[in-house]
C-alpha cells in the first residue's frame, strides 16, 4: 500500500504544531521535512532546530530531505535532530557511497534523491546499501510547482529494475503531487507520495490528508 508524507514545506509556520496534528489525524504515514540550504537549491528553509522541536510533539517517522550541498557536514547532526530517514541528493556529493555508509552506521534508513535530469544509473553500485529512492519530479526549491511528465517512466524503470533483486528498496516520488494524479503515480510503481501544497493549501488539512490517504489505500 502506497504511503503518504506530507511535506511542511507548504504549512503555515506560525501554525506549525496544530498543522502537524492535522495530519498526523489524517492519517500522514510520514513527515517529510525539506531542508535547503540557498545553494543547492535557490532556496532557503529550516534546519536541526525545527527537526528537533518536531520530533518532541510527533511520534510518526520523520523524513527528512537534505537539498543541501555536502551533506556529509551535517550527517550526525541531523540524526542526533531526530531524523528516521535521511535522504541526501546524488548531485550534492562527491562522496556518497561514504556519506550512505556513514547514515547508515548511525542506525537509520538511508535514501538518495535524483533530480528529474539524473539518470538512474548513478544508483547503479550503491543499491546494496539504501533503504530508498527519492524521485524528484519537480526541481528542487520549491512548493506548488507542475509534476514534471517525463517522470512517470523513471518511475517505471526503476520499479521495474528494482523489483528482482531490491524488492525492499522502496521508491518515493516528490512534486506536484495532487488529488488528481497520486492515484496514477502510486501505480507507476511509487511506494511513497509526498505531498506538499495540495493538503496544506487547504483549510481543512485534516480532511484533505485524508482524502489522500482514502485515495491511495484503493
Ligand atoms: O521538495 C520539494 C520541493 O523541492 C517539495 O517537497 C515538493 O515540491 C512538494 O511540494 P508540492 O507538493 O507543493 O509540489
Amino acid at each position: 500500500m502506497t504511503k503518504i508524507a506530507p511535506s511542511i514545506l507548504s504549512a503555515d509556520f506560525l501554525n506549525l504544531k496544530q498543522e502537524i496534528q492535522d495530519i498526523s489525524l489524517g492519517g500522514a504515514d510520514l513527515i517529510h521535512l525539506d531542508v535547503m540550504d540557498g545553494n543547492y537549491v535557490p532556496n532557503i528553509t529550516f534546519g536541526m532546530p525545527i527537526i528537533k522541536s518536531i520530533k518532541k510533539i510527533s511520534s510518526i517517522p520523520l523524513d527528512v530531505h537534505l537539498m543541501i550541498d555536502k551533506p556529509e557536514r551535517y550527517i550526525d547532526d541531523f540524526i542526533d535532530a531526530g531524523a528516521d530517514i535521511l535522504t541526501i541528493h546524488a548531485e550534492a556529493t562527491t562522496h556518497l557511497h561514504r556519506t550512505i555508509q556513514l547514515i547508515k552506521s548511525r542506525g537509520i534508513k538511508a535514501g538518495v534523491s535524483l533530480n528529474p535530469a539524473t539518470p538512474l544509473d548513478v544508483l547503479e553500485y550503491i543499491m546494496d546499501e539504501l533503504d530508498l529512492i527519492l524521485l524528484m519530479s519537480v526541481n528542487p526549491g520549491f512548493g506548488g510547482q507542475s509534476f514534471i511528465k517525463a517522470v512517470e517512466r523513471k518511475i517505471q524503470t526503476l520499479k521495474n529494475r528494482i523489483s528482482a533483486d531490491y524488492s525492499n528498496v522502496l521508491i518515493e516520488v516528490d512534486g506536484g503531487i495532487k488529488l488528481d494524479n497520486a492515484k496514477h503515480i502510486a501505480d507507476l510503481g511509487a511506494d511513497i507520495l509526498v505531498i506538499g501544497s495540495d493538503i496544506f493549501s487547504y483549510n481543512d488539512v485534516r480532511a484533505r490528508t485524508e482524502q489522500f490517504k482514502i485515495l491511495v489505500s484503493e
